[in-house]
């Protein structure tokens, strides 16, 4: 059957590496129907609103959606709640995609792009998983307001209950059963409740469901810091909404740019799910042809792999950006001068 797909270029660099993802889509020949929306900045612009009712309708209705990246400065002064993050994090919760795949493979090419020594990230291959519609991005209250003493106080709240902890408890624990079987916990359990309980409730399901996974427990502070010291002793790292954001883009470094980590996030079964590259619109870059597509081309085959169960599909997708590396075409962020328009051209030349 013909599977339903929504492209959401959004702002900045967003457009260009979609672009490249339609093309790879255009060359593989599946059978996908592909619609596309406005969102972020640009449908702020458009539409007066970060994401529409509309498109919410869509994506739920869709099979996957796959968003470029949303943001940028043109947009940073307005009130949070009509900013173009706002839509993704809408988009997230309306699709209730609560398990955020982030995997994080060095490609052997590019071991020296990256900011660490060869030795130490070749053949790293780390699976985060991020929990992705709780958290301190969704709890309440939230906001900033005036004291009496005519301070300012801005106020976020950190919160987590037992079954938002053990669904993506769960998502990691499957995951890691066709991989290693490892699974390192983060949280800061030493001075946050919502942390202890992740710790409890991790541990538990582990206890109760799961006595084949090898569970271990780490504080996020120290995990950012085994992620450079030593970042091949990990195999899956669960961790919550905000730890996940951050450590993911420092993991992204370890496999040489930004421009090349992908991420799948899913809800529950049957259900849509959204890909995205990990990384932003890139203001600095953006409409100069500079971007690395990779990302988002790996994105694609993440969401044909998951939401479409086409496995040889995504493997050709990964093989063919892997072959497109190795064969020397290299956007400026990973050492070479291809502009992304040529960094698609090799990827899709390799499928
Ligand atoms: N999922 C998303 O849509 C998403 C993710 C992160 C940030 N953002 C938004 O993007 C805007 C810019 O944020 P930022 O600058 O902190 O982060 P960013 O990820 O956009 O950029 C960080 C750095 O990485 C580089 N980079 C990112 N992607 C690249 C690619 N594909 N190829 C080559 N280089 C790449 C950029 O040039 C920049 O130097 C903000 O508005 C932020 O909120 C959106
Ligand atoms: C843009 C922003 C809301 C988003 C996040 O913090 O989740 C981004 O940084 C990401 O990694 O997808
Ligand atoms: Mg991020």
């Amino acid at each position: 059957m013909t599977k339903q797909l929504l492209l959401l270029p959004g702002d900045g660099i967003g457009p260009e590496v979609t672009g490249q993802v339609r093309r790879v889509l255009d060359a593989l020949d599946l059978d996908i129907e592909t619609g596309e929306a406005l969102f972020g900045g640009a449908a702020i612009d458009a539409e007066g609103v970060p994401v529409s009712d509309e498109t919410v309708a869509r994506a739920l209705a869709a099979d996957a959606v796959l968003m470029g990246a949303v943001g940028g400065p043109k947009w940073a002064n307005q009130p949070y709640d009509k900013r173009p993050e706002a839509g993704l994090l809408r988009l997230r919760e309306a699709m209730n995609v609560y398990a955020n795949l982030r995997p994080a493979r060095c490609f052997s090419a590019l071991a020296d792009a990256s900011s660490l020594k060869r030795e130490l990230v070749e053949g790293l291959d780390i699976m985060f998983v991020r929990e992705l519609v709780g958290g301190v991005y969704f709890g309440k209250p939230r906001g900033i307001e005036e004291l009496p003493d005519g301070e300012r106080r801005g106020l976020n709240t950190h919160q987590y209950t037992t079954s938002e902890i053990r669904r993506v408890a769960r998502a990691a624990f499957d995951l890691a059963k066709g991989r290693s079987g490892r699974v390192c916990s983060v949280e800061k359990s030493n001075v946050m409740e919502a942390g202890l309980l992740w710790r409890e409730e991790v541990q538990r399901l582990r206890d109760q469901e799961y006595p084949d996974i090898e569970l271990s427990h780490m504080l996020a502070d120290n995990c950012a810091m085994q992620l450079v010291k030593n970042p091949k002793q990990f195999d899956t790292i669960l961790t919550d909404n905000l730890f996940g954001d951050m450590l993911s883009d420092e993991a992204a470094m370890l496999t040489g740019s930004l421009g090349l980590l992908p991420s799948a996030a899913l809800g529950e079964p049957g259900k849509p799910g959204l890909y995205e590259p990990i990384h932003g619109s890139a203001p600095d870059i953006a409409g100069q042809g500079l971007a690395n597509p990779a990302a988002a081309i790996l994105s694609l085959a993440m969401a044909v792999r998951h939401s479409f169960g086409d496995e040889r599909a995504a493997g050709r997708i990964e093989r063919a950006v892997e072959a497109a590396i190795e064969g020397g075409t290299r956007t400026r962020d990973i050492g070479g001068e291809a502009t992304t328009e040529q960094m698609g051209s090799a990827i899709v030349q390799s499928l």
